[in-house]
């Protein structure tokens, strides 16, 4: 099932200018690649020098707001900046063809000020101590990574963090129109990139209260940017959008069901 909708090219920029903005977009890929697997080893405690359990210590009260602040800045930004109606007024400022890593820089700023000023709750809800179950733990957590990873090249990995948009400016192409796809995980659940990250949040052999509380928040985040995101999907895709809604289910896969 495929529906395409022209994306019209509002700006048209010279040769230096083009140069100039593909640099852009690849140095903000990088540069979310790095802090994006960063926040991979702050979350799960590996491997980083800084985790979800350190940083500067404040009083229990203290840390929650200072988090939650945190939490809600990163949810405002990827709510506000991916709706249509910011980008039609962001596309007046900036370059069409920067608009998404734009975006991406944003998301990674928000990311990367959450992990530097997030305040640790470090007291433990569980902890498993058998070394087996341990590794068994971060397996599936890391598959929920994994998952999240063959979501964004199943949707379309370099279109979603910009770097495709600023190459076709390289070469003088037009933005490439949206593309409704279900391939086989999308047709498995709606949403199996943001499935992903609560597999991956949630699932961790030491739980503690400053990971329950991000794992919550983003959980909660989820839940209502899937209402804003499908609202945005039927609006551009109509009823083929509907009727895959109909079909799939959001986050769960249904036991037994064949991927159609
Ligand atoms: C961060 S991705 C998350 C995709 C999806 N919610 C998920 O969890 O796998 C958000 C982008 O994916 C796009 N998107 C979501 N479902 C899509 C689909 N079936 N086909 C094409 N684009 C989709 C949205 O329009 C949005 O730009």
């Amino acid at each position: 099932m495929a529906e395409m909708v022209e994306a019209p090219q509002k700006h048209r920029t010279g040769g230096v200018a083009r140069t100039l903005i593909t640099v852009y977009g690849t140095v903000v890929y990088v540069t979310f690649l790095v802090v994006f697997l960063y926040a991979m080893g702050w979350v799960e405690g590996l491997v980083v020098p800084h985790t979800i359990n350190d940083g500067p210590a404040a009083p229990v009260a203290v840390a929650v707001v200072v988090d939650v602040a945190l939490l809600m800045i990163f949810a405002m930004q990827h709510s506000v900046m991916a709706r249509p109606w910011f980008k039609k007024r962001w596309t007046k400022i900036v370059p069409e063809p920067m608009e998404r890593s734009t975006y991406v820089l944003f998301a990674t700023a928000a990311l990367a000020l959450m992990m530097w000023q997030w305040r640790p709750l470090p007291d433990q809800i569980w902890h498993v101590e058998t070394s087996w179950v341990r590794v068994a733990i971060f397996a599936v957590s890391l598959g929920g990574w994994a998952l999240v990873l063959a979501a964004t090249f199943a949707i379309d990995h370099f279109d979603l963090f910009g770097v495709r948009q600023v190459l076709r400016n390289q070469s003088g192409k037009s933005a490439l129109p949206s593309h409704f796809r279900t391939p086989v995980l999308y047709r498995v659940i709606r949403h199996p990139l943001y499935a992903g990250f609560i597999i991956a949040f949630w699932v961790a052999p030491t739980m503690t209260w400053g990971r329950l509380l991000f794992a919550v928040g983003t959980t909660g985040f989820i839940l209502v940017a899937v209402r804003f995101e499908e609202h945005d999907l039927i609006d551009t895709f109509g009823d083929d959008y509907r009727t895959y809604r109909t079909r799939v289910p959001m986050l769960v896969p249904r036991c037994g069901a064949k991927p159609r």
